[in-house]
């Protein structure tokens, strides 16, 4: 197993306010990680650092055996890349867009993933519903082959019945030695189809552990480890 993302004594801050400190975190290829953390732990800035697009941190983080930032973006699929697009921009032409400037883009797996979602290509950024707007960023952010894939708080806006449907079938579109690294409000949702959990709490990791671990201490899983993390009383070594 080799690792796919590695972050050494990453220290980060904004305005004189330190955000992130001593962060070191390593995830093997081909696992699906939950990213938790209150609001304002740190989780879109820890995914931004990792994809090259908050700068400034001291550290090292490398992404499949890359440290530069050009290589980096090109071996990460980040969930934020649809909100440079001017709200007046239709679907389709976005589509074309992202075929136009990823070569590793599927038209194909997009195609599929857009039936599934229901997204309508005729619309315009500006008419679609917040919900909506998820299911494309998804759509398009899963339809790149890549390493790694950084959802943030995919799913806030999606009614719970697709967003389970979503949460089921996100797992067959990655190729099997890809990382999914995704941050949620909705830790039992999501919580079926984690190998390993990593919570951010107090600027830093605080935790990393395996689901299975996590599920054989904890009688009601993912979610009870998590609040129990922030209540101070986690039964933990
Ligand atoms: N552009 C910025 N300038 C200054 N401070 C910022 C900036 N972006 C984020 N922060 C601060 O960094 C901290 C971490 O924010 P971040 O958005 O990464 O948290 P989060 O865990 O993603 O939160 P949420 O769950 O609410 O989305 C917060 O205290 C926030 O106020």
């Amino acid at each position: 197993m080799t690792n796919t993302i590695e972050i050494k004594n990453l220290n980060y801050r904004k305005n004189y306010r330190s955000i992130l400190e001593d962060v070191n975190l390593t995830i093997e290829s081909g696992k699906t990680v939950g990213l938790l953390g209150e609001n304002g732990a740190g989780k879109t800035t820890l995914m931004r650092l990792i994809a090259g697009v908050a700068k400034g941190a001291s550290g090292k983080i490398t992404v499949a055996n890359q440290d530069g930032v050009p290589e980096k973006k090109s071996v990460i699929s980040f969930s934020e890349q649809l909100n440079g697009f001017s709200s007046n921009m239709r679907i389709d032409k976005i589509i074309r867009f992202y075929e136009d400037v990823y070569p590793d883009f599927s038209t194909k797996k997009y195609n599929e993933m857009a039936g599934f979602l229901q997204i309508d290509e005729g619309l315009r950024l500006s008419a679609l519903s917040r919900g909506m707007k998820e299911k494309l960023v998804i759509g398009l952010t899963l339809s790149r082959d890549t390493k790694v894939y950084l959802l943030d708080e995919p799913f806030g806006g999606i009614d719970s019945m697709t967003r389970k449907k979503i949460i089921q079938s996100i797992i067959k579109w990655k190729s099997d030695d890809a990382v999914i690294l995704v941050s949620d409000h909705y830790v039992s949702e999501i919580a079926s189809i984690l190998d390993e959990v990593v919570i951010i709490k107090d600027r830093t990791i605080y935790t990393q552990k395996s689901a299975e671990e996590i599920r054989s201490k904890y009688a009601e899983g993912i979610e009870q480890y998590y609040e129990s993390i922030y209540e101070g009383n986690d039964i933990d070594d």
